[in-house]
């Protein structure tokens, strides 16, 4: 990971959007020095709440969020993944999030599929200490 402001993709499934504002309440001062972007629907649970923070909006995932995230990668303009995936419910855009995890482990993104991982993930000095 560069020691840079990191572009930083915020997904949740709907019944792992309110753990993912746990996780960004309980990191937020971490987060606030990067860059952000989340699909549709994630992004008005965390900005709901978070009004300061400045997340660019995508669609929602099962209407093309998910394909956007994947392009970004590929592209080299996203950094880190965070995507709290239900492991409980099927998704009826299973094949985009597929991709989605594809893309990321193609192109050695790091991907968080749960809080456990998303805390190892910041606790890279990369996220303390951005060089902007
Ligand atoms: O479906 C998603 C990820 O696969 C997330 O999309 P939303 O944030 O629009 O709910």
């Amino acid at each position: 990971m560069a020691e840079t402001c990191l572009n930083i993709g915020l997904v949740a499934h709907d019944a792992m959007k309110a753990t993912l504002l746990d996780w960004v309440t309980r990191n937020k001062s971490i987060l606030e020095k990067h860059r952000f972007c989340a699909t549709g629907t994630t992004w008005k649970v965390l900005t709901d709440i978070h009004r300061d923070m400045k997340i660019e909006r995508l669609k929602s995932g099962p209407m093309g969020g998910d394909q956007q995230l994947g392009a970004r990668i590929c592209e080299g303009k996203l950094d880190v993944l965070i995507f709290f995936q239900d492991p409980m419910t099927a998704q009826p855009h299973d094949v985009d999030v597929k991709a989605l995890v594809r893309m990321s482990t193609l192109y050695d993104i790091p991907l968080a599929c749960n809080p456990a991982t998303a805390d190892l993930i910041i606790t890279n000095p990369a996220f303390a200490h951005p060089a902007r």
